[in-house]
């Protein structure tokens, strides 16, 4: 396949290669002692910063990096707009390392050019429970591209994560690596439709009018399930049970503690919304959450601002799940989304067609980092990414 001079050096199978029919590491194990203490050498023009998310500047630094110069779509029409709020939350889950937010400053004028980050999970894959690192955010500045500086932002990530003794890492990304454990796809719900073909996401159907479309996707004002309510601090541990016994279904899926769930649930003002129902006897019996992710609209004059909810966490014991994704969707549109967006992974295909989702264009591979497995079918997928 297509050379990859830097990940054809790093421990990952080959695009092409066959899945292997066992688990286990790629490289032989090491000790954090045998990792080098120094970091990496940057270009000189370069300097390694560790980036404190909760000052106030440095945090503006990295929104403003991000919203500038991370993700686009094909068509370079959207862009994502991580908020500093979501930055944070994303960022500092129970036991993360301040030393695994990494940036890159232009030593001159201390301009943030580039951007890596980890935090610290217990994956189960298969039968193996692994500490692990979460990788996200990799981002260079747009006028910075081709200057390898991504690879020197891995090997960096890498070398921090190693000194903690974290030898795998997970990671998702649209383009293809060598090599994907998982291909999944976006499906999304028009929640606007009239903005949606505004801004040339969505085209009206053949033989469709605006009325009729705006029609098509029109969902009730407020949830039709009984005992729907918000999340409160105080279902946190019931939650956390309903959440960690349904994700042990799935090959891949993290291992959360109380703590985690709480962390990942819990309700955050314009982050993150989260709903339980309540039965007959005041138990919780189902959750379901989505998260906000904003993307601007390149170059259209009347919107720049996409508002797009994406679906979490979400289990169902006592309804169906279309059912409970149903009022997801009622309380998504209440809270001004413009779109539903969710992945094919877990039992999501059992609603996406009956609740009018349309699939994407985009793909998303998922990447085991130093770790041989077999294939993963996305409904086995247990684990979202922000
Ligand atoms: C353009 O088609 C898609 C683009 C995206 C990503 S790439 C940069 C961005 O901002 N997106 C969020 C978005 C933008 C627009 C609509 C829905 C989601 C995804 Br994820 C799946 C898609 O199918």
């Amino acid at each position: 396949e297509r050379p990859h001079p830097f990940w054809d050096t790093q421990p990952v199978p080959s695009i092409g290669s066959d899945y292997s029919q066992d688990s286990g590491p790629i490289d032989e194990v090491k000790s954090s002692e045998e990792v080098r203490a120094e970091p990496y050498p940057l270009p000189g023009a370069f300097e390694w910063c560790t980036v404190d998310i909760d000052n106030d500047a440095e945090a503006n630094e990295v929104y403003t990096l991000l919203s500038e110069n991370y993700v686009e779509d094909d068509d370079s029409m959207f862009r994502f707009d991580y908020s500093v709020p979501f930055l944070r939350w994303a960022l500092k889950p129970p036991g993360y390392l301040r030393n695994w937010h990494l940036g890159v400053r232009v030593t001159a004028n201390k301009k943030l050019v580039g951007f890596i980050t980890g935090i610290p999970a217990n994956m189960q894959v298969y039968e193996n429970l692994i500490r692990m690192v979460e990788i996200n955010f990799l981002c260079v500045h747009k006028k910075l591209r081709s200057k390898r500086l991504a690879p020197v932002l891995i090997k960096e990530i890498t070398r921090r994560v190693n000194r903690e003794s974290v030898w795998q890492a997970v990671y998702t990304a649209g383009v293809v690596l060598p090599r994907p454990v998982s291909e999944c796809r976006y499906w999304h719900r028009s929640l606007n439709p009239k903005k949606l073909i505004e801004v040339g996401f969505s085209h009206l159907g053949p033989r469709m009018t605006m009325a009729r479309t705006i029609k098509l996707y029109k969902v009730p004002d407020q949830p039709q399930l009984p005992g729907m309510r918000e999340m409160r601090p105080s279902d946190a541990q019931r939650v956390s049970e309903l959440v960690s016994a349904y994700l042990k279904k799935f090959p891949l899926h993290p291992e959360f503690d109380a703590h985690e769930v709480a962390h990942w649930i819990l309700p955050r003002d314009g982050v993150v919304f989260s709903y339980v129902r309540e039965n007959g006897e005041g138990e919780v019996t189902d959750v379901c959450s989505f998260y906000s992710l904003p993307s601007t609209i390149l170059g259209h004059e009347k919107h720049n601002l996409l508002k797009a909810a994406y679906s979490y966490w979400n289990v169902a014991t006592t309804v169906p799940l279309s059912d409970l994704m149903y009022d997801a969707l009622i309380l998504a549109k209440k809270a001004d989304f413009d779109v539903f967006n969710a992945l094919n992974v877990m039992e999501n295909e059992s609603f996406l067609k009956e609740l009018k989702f349309g699939i994407g264009d985009g793909f998303l591979q998922y990447y085991l980092y130093n770790w041989k497995c077999p294939k993963i079918e996305p409904s086995a997928i247990g684990l979202v990414l922000l």
